[in-house]
């Protein structure tokens, strides 16, 4: 539902989206990363149209998002970050001035109101005006007024934005579940938003694309990766050692701590380990060896996001009035 190809924008000689590719199909939440100046609001301002690209293509549902933009976008539905919308106006004059410039009318309107409200909760804030809205609230009324033409594509940039935890759990859970009918991007600084809603995640940064996978394949570029933690009590630290080392799937074994007659080993396998903690017990229960902790620790998204980027950026937009 969108392609884009080798997007590229320049601002002076600066290249702040340099040549990047990726596409996001039907049934498909793909997170957006980087760090700060990487380059992403540049991205989804030229996926919306909102700025032209020095070079490469975007298509949303196969139409140029600069050669057709009115037919490219009425297929998608945009939520900006700090969303804007009319602070006087109750909720249900807002959605209905939002449907109206849609170009719904009669019963088509008053349906896709009707199912979005009912999709981000708004029955009990209809007849409020938006300035009096909690900030979890603004922020379903905004996802509202993105999703009343039904669109098969969402843009969302940071939608759970200083949301309370529990209203980032529903915005999630909304995701989520459009996410299963529509292709979405969602673009996010937070890495347990892209382990709780996202079936695909890239990253760029300085312009470039450096990662396009799965949450899992991305974990598992983590430099500790999946990893045994146990600690043990009253053993013998080289025989253990030893012992573990010589198992098949072993690829490292280090010491976290040694004191007061407990040892903590890290014992990392080749590969992915699913049952690899098990084998661990099973040689610890044959050798009769104490221990008082056993567990997997997976790889981290923000170890493996940190060893990606490089980025320094200031920030400051260069040029920008
Ligand atoms: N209008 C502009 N004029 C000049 N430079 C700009 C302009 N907009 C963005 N830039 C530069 O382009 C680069 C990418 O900026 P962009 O805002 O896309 O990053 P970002 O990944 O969205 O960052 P953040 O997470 O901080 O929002 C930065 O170096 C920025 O200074």
């Amino acid at each position: 539902m969108i392609e884009a190809t080798n997007v590229t924008r320049y601002f002076g000689d600066k290249a702040a989206v340099a040549g990047v590719s990726f596409s996001v199909g039907k049934g498909e939440v793909l997170g957006f990363l980087g760090p700060n100046g990487a380059g992403k609001s540049t991205t989804m301002r030229m996926i919306t149209g909102f700025l032209p690209l020095s070079g490469g293509r975007i298509a949303i549902g196969g139409c140029d998002i600069a050669e057709k933009p009115v037919e490219a976008k009425r297929l998608f539905g945009y939520l900006p970050e700090n969303a804007p919308a009319y602070q006087d106006m109750s909720v249900a004059g807002f959605l209905d001035f939002s449907a109206s410039i849609r170009g719904l009318s009669g019963k088509a309107r008053s349906e896709a109101i009707a199912r979005a409200v009912k999709l981000c909760h708004l029955e009990k804030v209809m007849h409020q005006s938006i300035d009096t809205l909690s900030k979890g609230y603004h922020h379903r009324v905004c996802f509202a007024q993105a999703i009343l033409h039904d669109p098969p594509v969402l843009i969302l940039d940071e939608p759970t934005d200083g949301l309370d935890p529990n209203q980032k759990h529903e915005m999630r859970e909304l995701i989520r579940e459009m996410g299963k009918s529509k292709a979405i991007i969602v673009s996010t600084h937070i890495l347990e938003e892209v382990e709780a809603i996202c079936t695909r995640v890239i990253i760029i940064d300085r312009g470039e694309l450096v990662f396009n996978g799965t949450p899992q394949q991305l974990k598992e570029k983590a430099p500790h990766g999946d990893r045994v933690l146990v600690t043990l009590l009253q053993v013998a630290a080289d025989d253990v050692r030893a012992a573990l080392e010589k198992l098949p799937q072993v690829r490292l074994v280090e010491t976290v701590k040694q004191e007061n007659n407990k040892l903590t080993l890290a014992i990392h396998p080749s590969g992915r380990a699913d049952d690899f903690a098990l084998t661990v017990k099973r040689l610890l229960d044959e050798r009769k060896w104490e221990f008082c902790e056993l567990h997997t620790q997976s790889g981290k998204l923000d170890e493996v996001f940190r060893c990606l980027t490089t980025s320094d950026s200031t920030g400051r937009k260069e040029g920008a009035a």
